[in-house]
């Protein structure tokens, strides 16, 4: 009702309980959200206050030169343009916005790329790439525009991108859009990689128009006209590895250097730039943020498809979603892309594309170093490996449960994995599951019949023996089932969105129905925690037989 006497009084009583009491704070927040666009507004852009941006004001395709961006508007849609969902939470808390505000033709048009508000720039960012090991010239925001910069009320600064908004100078044989089908699924994926904790971009929101885009999905000569629709989507920093090979590539040395300190200035604020080893410290972080990003990758059976250098960010987040695909079966050369017909990006390939990628991220940086420099690249090239074995130790460890370092573990880790590739065991299930088992249960060998997954593991005939080690790691630590149960279940997720839930999804909204995209994107919002009542869709069972044959291709 207004009055918030009463309640700064109570946050006064809470505080002394707790230091931060998010339910009072959040009470607070949703107040002060912004109602209506007109007051919204972006931030003054650290992108355009640092770099030149080109100055040709036509849009057709070009090679472009010695600039980092190139001014470019959306071309709006020409047919009605529907909204097939939403992120709330990104609404509230990232931008600041009263979630009613999806409600509105403004905000419609706005997501849509059909109305710029003020203090937009639109722009698309040039790069280049190393693409299935091989370098690619210009390739650059080819249905990108990144719209402008966001300052929200934490101080957190987001970059605004839209996704299939038009042709740009980098469009090169393209048409600058994106279908239903693709857009749908880079929403999802990167709102629920984020609730599963793992660095990636977010995206607020899918427009769908009935604009027509003539795609050969599978490349078998079947193509057919979809529906153009349009993501927005939010990063700290778009900047691939591709944004500074392209610059060390044309020799553009001063603005490879200037691009360079604008990213250690702007996201590495542990590096001090008068350091005369900073970019050795920027390599040295990027390097172990990725083996990082691999690992937790790795964690949750995720495989991205397409890593591409212009699709690895130097904030070694999550980028791109294509044709990814989580594992159902434990399979480590499951391919998700159609297209890559000798599986270089493999499930099991991620780790060592990632330390591919991470040399050609140091032969970008390159001409920024001295002699001496070079050869301590080398070196910090391969601690990568120590640290991505490291990490992924860790977060293994984790998942089964334990609390401490042990001789043993790489030993019970690699041999279940072993036992989960010889039966084709659910990846995801089978952690879950675990962690639905009491040191009794595992004491007695008892697993129910609802654990379905570990089921199907018991049937190796090293499953006994493996139980046994896996009952004395467990026992021989300070535990109880409580904690170690818990602790499972909070890193091992229950719902992922796997190939069929992402399908059954596209083809309701193909037909205008986007209930299923929301209700997945609310479940996907919280994978950790049991949703009961969402049981009976069936998102915690085996995968229905016919998302076997489900196939996903780049065509998007
Ligand atoms: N329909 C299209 N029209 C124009 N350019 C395109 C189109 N599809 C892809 N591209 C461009 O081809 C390159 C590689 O495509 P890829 O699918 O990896 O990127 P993307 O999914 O469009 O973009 P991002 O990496 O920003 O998510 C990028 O430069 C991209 O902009």
């Amino acid at each position: 009702n207004g009055d918030f006497s009463q309640c700064e009084a109570d946050v006064e009583i809470e505080e002394k309980k707790c230091s931060r009491n998010q339910i009072w704070y959040s009470a607070f927040h949703r107040h002060d959200l912004i109602a209506s666009l007109d007051s919204w507004g972006f931030s003054d852009s650290r992108l355009l206050d640092n770099f030149e941006v080109e100055l040709e004001e036509r849009n057709y395709v070009r090679q472009v030169k010695n600039v980092l961006f190139s001014k470019v508007l959306p071309t709006p849609l020409q047919t009605t343009v529907k909204l097939v969902a939403v992120s709330s939470d990104l609404l509230e808390n990232v931008l600041d916005l009263d979630k009613s505000i999806s409600e509105t033709e403004h905000f419609l048009t706005f997501v849509s790329g059909n109305t710029i508000l003020p203090g937009s720039i639109p722009i698309s960012h040039r790069y280049g790439g190393h693409q299935f090991g091989e370098w690619s010239d210009q390739l650059g925001d080819g249905r990108a525009h990144l719209l402008g910069e966001y300052v929200n009320r934490n101080g957190d600064r987001w970059e605004l991108q839209l996704k299939g908004s038009g042709l740009t100078p980098y469009s090169r044989r393209g048409d600058g859009r994106a279908v239903l089908r693709s857009s749908i699924r880079e929403f999802l994926c990167s709102e629920a990689m984020y609730h599963l904790g793992i660095p990636t971009s977010r995206a607020l929101s899918v427009i769908v128009s009935g604009d027509p885009v003539w795609r050969d999905q599978f490349y078998d000569g079947h193509a057919k006209t979809e529906k153009a629709a349009v993501v927005l989507r939010l990063a700290k920093s778009w900047f691939r590895i591709g944004s500074l090979e392209i610059l060390a590539m044309k020799r553009e040395i001063k603005l490879l250097r200037r691009l360079t300190d604008f990213v250690i200035e702007n996201y590495f604020p542990s590096i001090d730039i008068s350091d005369e080893n900073k970019y050795l410290s920027l390599f040295s972080e990027i390097v172990s943020q990725t083996a990082d990003l691999m690992a937790r990758w790795m964690s949750v059976g995720f495989a991205h498809g397409v890593m591409n250098t212009d699709n690895f960010s130097l904030l070694s987040i999550t980028i791109d979603y294509g044709p990814f695909g989580f594992l159902d079966d434990y399979n480590p050369s499951f391919i998700p892309n159609t297209s890559d017909d000798e599986g270089m990006y493999s499930y099991e390939n991620q780790p060592d594309i990632g330390h591919f990628n991470m040399n050609r991220l140091r032969a970008a940086l390159w001409p920024l170093w001295n002699n001496k420099q070079k050869q301590l690249s080398e070196m910090i090239l391969q601690g990568y490996i120590d640290i991505y074995k490291t990490r992924f130790m860790e977060i293994f460890r984790g998942k089964l449960g334990f609390l401490s370092t042990d001789d043993k573990d790489e030993y019970i880790i690699g041999l279940l994995l072993k036992m989960m590739e010889d039966t084709r065991t659910d990846f995801t299930m089978t952690f879950r599951q675990l962690g639905n088992l009491t040191f009794q249960h595992i004491q007695n060998n008892n697993v129910s019949d609802a654990l379905w997954a570990l089921k199907t593991l018991q049937l190796h005939e090293k499953w006994n023996n493996w139980l046994q080690l896996y009952y004395a790691r467990i026992t021989s630590e300070d535990d109880t089932d409580v904690k170690r149960m818990n602790r499972m279940n909070n890193v091992n997720p229950k719902y992922i969105l796997r190939y069929w839930m992402a399908e059954s999804a596209i083809r309701k909204a193909e037909d205008n129905d986007f209930s299923e995209v929301q209700k997945l994107l609310e479940i996907l919002q919280a994978p950790y925690t049991e949703q009961l009542d969402m049981e009976p869709t069936g998102y915690a069972d085996r995968p229905p037989e016919w998302s076997k044959k489900l196939k996903v291709s780049c065509s998007s």
